[in-house]
């Protein structure tokens, strides 16, 4: 992989601090989680050992592993107070609104009063955010009240649980595995930016992660999944999808789901998740909106050479998995409160407050001029 070349707005470039989590278009590897390559931890890992690495530096034992997600599972259920709050958000909110929500108001509950506790605060949301993603989703859509509780051992196969209501395929499991061990960390993106930012203030766990969840909300960002979705469903053929993407190219409109401020040339966590993409078309049985994503791809690559981020397979594999477009944002929050978690213990651990200096451009130094005479 090359590196690229990275200068201008945005800090691009300029290294905002330390992290031992994750290196992010390195040359020779891709993307690593404390060392490991992410196409290795998706290969032969499950997301609770990924989380389970995130928090403590070290992929767990069998016993280690069994007894994290055995304090996983007793973590699962709202309380009484977030499932009144979660009955008044209506249908029509943002998800993304939810999640945020969801996570601010349970820190008002059971507050990290102490950091000591952050190892608990971080494992309560992981336990908690499906069942608030899915709690309010089938209360505000179907009027029903669901167990927050399921039988499902994994976060990926108790959230299909809490969303269909009936256990998951071994497939449809490990899909989801994988695709939360792919969006779980991500280095000084936006979102864990925001958390750091947040964190170096000394402020509390719920907050860090709330502001996180806002900057994911965007669509520059985690939410071009579910803008991707968008796209994709409205091209009717692979010819279509590329005369209409000539147009919004014409039209200088971003094509969501391509392009990265770090990756030059791919984005390693695509191949993976496209893979699993084309092995759900053909259990969907209908193959034409993964065969409309190759072509999408195909045509930006050719054409712009911009090439597919994490998001853009992601759209048509959880498409194929029955899962409703407006969730796909909130379930990428599932997955990256690890890596936001990790980092704000990390820049705990190592603290000063972050706070660059600007470039000013604005008015020389004037006087007031008295308001009756402006
Ligand atoms: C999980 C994630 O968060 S991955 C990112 C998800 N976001 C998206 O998919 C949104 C679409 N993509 C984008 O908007 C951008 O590629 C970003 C925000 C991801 C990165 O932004 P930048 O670092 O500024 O991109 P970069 O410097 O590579 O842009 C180079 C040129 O390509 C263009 N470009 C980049 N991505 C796209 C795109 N998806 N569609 C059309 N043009 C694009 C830029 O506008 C820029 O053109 P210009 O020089 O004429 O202004
Ligand atoms: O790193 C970024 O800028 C965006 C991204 O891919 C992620 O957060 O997963």
């Amino acid at each position: 992989m090359v590196d690229k070349k990275l200068s201008g707005a945005g800090l691009r470039g300029q290294s905002a601090g330390e992290t031992a989590l994750c290196t992010v278009g390195k040359s020779g590897s891709g993307l690593t989680y404390c060392g490991y390559d992410v196409s290795d931890l998706a290969d032969n890992a499950t997301f609770e050992e990924v989380a389970y690495l995130l928090f403590n530096g070290e992929l767990p034992t069998a016993a280690q592993l069994d007894s994290y997600k055995s304090e996983l599972m007793v973590l699962r259920d709202l309380p009484p107070a977030l499932k009144k709050v979660l009955q008044l958000i209506p249908a029509d909110a943002h998800p993304m609104d939810v999640m945020r929500t969801g996570c601010s108001f349970l820190g008002n509950l059971e507050p990290e009063n102490d950091f000591s506790t952050q190892h608990q605060a971080a494992n309560r949301l992981l336990a908690a955010f499906p069942a608030i993603m899915c709690y309010w989703y089938k209360f505000s859509h179907d009027g029903v009240e669901i167990d927050c509780v399921t039988d499902e051992d994994s976060i990926g196969g108790h959230f299909l649980k809490l969303l269909n209501g009936t256990s998951p395929s071994a497939q449809h499991r490990r899909v989801m595995d994988v695709s939360l061990i792919l969006y779980a960390e991500h280095e000084f993106n936006a979102s864990t930016f925001t958390a750091r930012v947040c964190a170096s203030t000394l402020s509390d766990m719920y907050s860090c992660i709330t502001g996180a969840i806002g900057s994911l909300r965007g669509p520059l960002h985690g939410g071009a999944n579910e803008a991707a979705m968008e796209m994709i469903q409205k091209f009717s053929s692979p010819a279509d999808a590329k005369e209409q993407m000539a147009g919004m190219l014409a039209r200088k409109e971003k094509i969501m789901g391509f392009g990265h401020a770090i990756y030059r040339e791919s984005d390693p966590r695509n191949v993976i998740i496209k893979a699993w993409s084309e092995k759900l078309a053909h259990e969907f049985g209908d193959t034409s909106l993964y065969d409309i994503s190759v072509a999408c791809e195909e045509y930006m690559w050719d054409t712009k050479k911009l090439f597919c981020n994490a998001d853009f397979f992601h759209a048509s594999a959880y498409h194929f998995m029955g899962i409703p477009t407006k969730l796909f944002t909130p379930i990428f929050v599932c997955s990256r409160l690890t890596g936001w978690a990790a980092h704000v213990m990390e820049q705990r651990a190592n603290n000063r407050i972050i706070r660059p200096s600007a470039d000013y451009v604005g008015a020389e130094p004037r006087k007031v001029v008295p308001i009756s005479e402006r």
